[in-house]
């Protein structure tokens, strides 16, 4: 069934004439601020639907009449027919970048703290991430929105009961799956959640007000041509807008005429636009999946930082991308000293381990590793790692000393996939940091420098989310969390229950630490694992690295020789990017006093 758009102006009421003539009005305007403020639950939701029915709805209806009394009275009861269009495109868009609860907010905040790359480090793939997030969002946002119209009907908004159900769902569920696409997309450009949600809202209001306007006056103007308004369509706001603006289109002829709703078949009238709309909404959606995806996995591994970047990348031009070679750097004003007899011994065991093809049977292989950060607006480019060359057997613990800036954090950094290496490579358990990251991180642990941690979540909840990653589950993961807790002094005291955001620093250390080992990390980095920490809590800290070191190869960074001494078999000591000599730590105690 179709209609003319001439003639619903000349003969019919028409939703959106209505929404214009209100909104020019002062009592309508609210209406969106009271929106932005529909918190989360359905609850919620429905309170704020209803407020809205009784309260702007009514007095918009009741301003209304004064200038058009014959047709609002008869309206009077198809609220939604009347503000539906923006009401509904508010509340449908408002998934999009809602506070931390909704999909961006979400994307963005893991990104800014890191948890992503945590998550990915202990061992969770880009693939079960989407598919955990992905239909999140989809059973959160249908539920939502079935709720939503079922509520709509019960109370007898006509939108809601007139259309086909069936055409209702697949449109909003088409959507639904385009939006969450679209929010996988935005969350690789931001790295601020605050940015990514001032961005939203601009989006969603400035979008859904654009929409408003020129769909509407392209479709009544007539003159604009059609095919032009569908290719706006793909503007997705657009496209949202103008499913909603047919939808409302039946309700307020049923509401008039007495006629039904949109069926399946009106789809086949040139003049509904709703079948242009599902299949633009579908074929983004299928075209958007894999852009995505990729750009989601190119900057949460936290090599490429954006989209951006990528994309300079793939044009060449960036200079961070270019791979530059040993001797390039060597070439460029770079003090060359001989190297201490026990750096050539180490690099030649690394030799013969790679001519062997031995890599696997280490837990950790360097070879002339080197960190370049380029240097920007004119600042001469910093060489953080400068080929780092060792072989770490299974068992051991390797302790990395050195003064601030020595290029420590550099070197973990680029081990566990925080930063591409500049040139040379490592090999984990035999595979190569520069390829085979995925691989690594499932038999890795990481207590990086600054902690990444939820605030909302607890001690316990931490241990219990990174145990399920390692393959722990039921009674052995209890285990492993409650023994884990305590190795690290935090299963007293109400500690393992508290949120993290009223954790004081050292718990917080000590949760990191716990979090690098539980399970059956093989291979694991602390990052400077007691900063902050008091003396008994540092003592605490070793007996439990100790404990853990003796299955696992351990590669921890320092400034206190203590600690060193402590925990490690062997320790190295490196000044600017340099190993400057390795040993026992006998040895290298009285160098270092040398
Ligand atoms: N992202 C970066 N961009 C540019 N320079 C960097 C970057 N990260 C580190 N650097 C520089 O590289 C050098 C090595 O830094 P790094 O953090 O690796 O040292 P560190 O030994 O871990 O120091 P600390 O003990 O203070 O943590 C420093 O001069 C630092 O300023």
């Amino acid at each position: 069934m179709g209609y003319d758009f001439q003639d619903s102006n000349e003969n019919h009421f028409n939703v959106l004439t209505l929404y214009n003539s209100t909104y020019e009005n002062a009592s309508f305007i609210p209406m969106p601020f009271a929106l932005l403020r529909i918190p989360h639950s359905l609850n919620a939701v429905s309170n704020a639907y209803l407020q809205l029915i009784q309260g702007s709805g009514v007095k918009m209806l009741l301003d209304f009449t004064k200038e058009m009394p014959k047709q609002a009275t008869r309206l009077t009861f198809d609220f939604s027919a009347v503000a539906g269009p923006l009401f509904f495109e508010w509340v449908v868009v408002l998934l999009f970048p809602k506070k931390i609860q909704v999909m961006l907010t979400y994307l963005v905040y893991e990104k800014q703290h890191k948890l992503r790359t945590m998550m990915k480090m202990h061992g969770l793939g880009d693939g079960p991430y989407w598919i955990i997030y992905y239909m999140y969002f989809l059973i959160f946002s249908t539920v939502y929105l079935i709720v939503f119209v079922i509520f709509g009907s019960i109370i007898g908004v006509n939108f809601f009961k007139i259309n086909d159900y069936s055409i209702q769902f697949v449109f909003f569920f088409s959507f639904i799956n385009l939006q969450i696409v679209l929010a996988f997309l935005a969350s690789s450009f931001f790295s601020k959640v605050n940015t990514a949600q001032a961005i939203a809202y601009l989006y969603i209001f400035g979008s859904g007000l654009m929409a408003g306007y020129l769909i509407r006056n392209f479709i009544e103007g007539g003159k604009f041509p059609r095919h032009w308004i569908t290719v706006l369509e793909i503007i997705p706001a657009f496209s949202l807008y103008r499913g909603l603006y047919e939808l409302g289109q039946y309700a307020v002829r049923s509401s008039e005429t007495g006629s039904p709703g949109m069926r399946w078949s009106d789809l086949n009238d040139h003049m509904n636009g709703m079948r242009d709309v599902l299949i633009i909404i579908i074929l983004e959606w299928l075209v958007l999946l894999p852009v995505a995806y990729y750009f989601d996995y190119a900057s949460s591994v936290g090599h490429r930082s954006s989209p951006l970047s990528i994309i300079k990348h793939l044009l060449k031009k960036d200079p961070t991308w270019r791979r530059i070679t040993a001797n390039e750097i060597d070439g460029k004003d770079v003090h060359i000293e001989m190297e201490k007899v026990d750096i050539i011994k180490e690099r030649e065991a690394v030799d013969q381990v790679l001519q062997q093809q031995q890599t696997s049977g280490y837990a950790v292989v360097c070879d002339d590793l080197r960190k370049v950060y380029h240097g920007k607006d004119g600042n001469p480019d910093k060489f953080a790692v400068q080929g780092v060359s060792l072989a770490l057997p299974y068992g051991e613990c390797l302790g990395i000393l050195g003064p601030n800036g020595a290029g420590k954090s550099s070197f973990i950094s680029m081990m566990i996939g925080f930063v591409k290496p500049t040139s040379g490579n490592a090999f984990v358990r035999g595979f190569s940091i520069q390829n085979d990251m995925e691989k690594i991180y499932s038999s890795m642990g990481v207590c990086p420098q600054n902690d990444m941690l939820w605030e909302t979540l607890t001690g316990r909840e931490h241990l219990q989310f990174y145990g399920r990653l390692k393959g722990l589950s039921g009674s052995s993961l209890d285990l492993v969390v409650d023994e884990s807790l305590r190795s690290v002094n935090l299963l007293h005291g109400g500690a393992p229950d508290k949120q993290v955001k009223k954790y004081s620093g050292g718990m917080r250390r000590r949760l990191s630490v716990a979090i690098s080992l539980i399970g059956d990390a093989k291979v694991v980095y602390m990052d400077e694992p007691s900063t902050g920490l008091d003396p008994a809590s540092r003592k605490s800290l070793w007996s439990a690295v100790k404990q853990a070191k003796q299955d696992r190869a351990i590669i921890l960074t320092t400034h206190s020789m203590e600690e060193a001494e402590t925990l490690c078999d062997r320790l190295c000591i490196m000044v600017d990017g340099k190993l400057q000599c390795i040993g026992t730590p006998k040895e290298n105690h009285v160098a270092a006093h040398s």
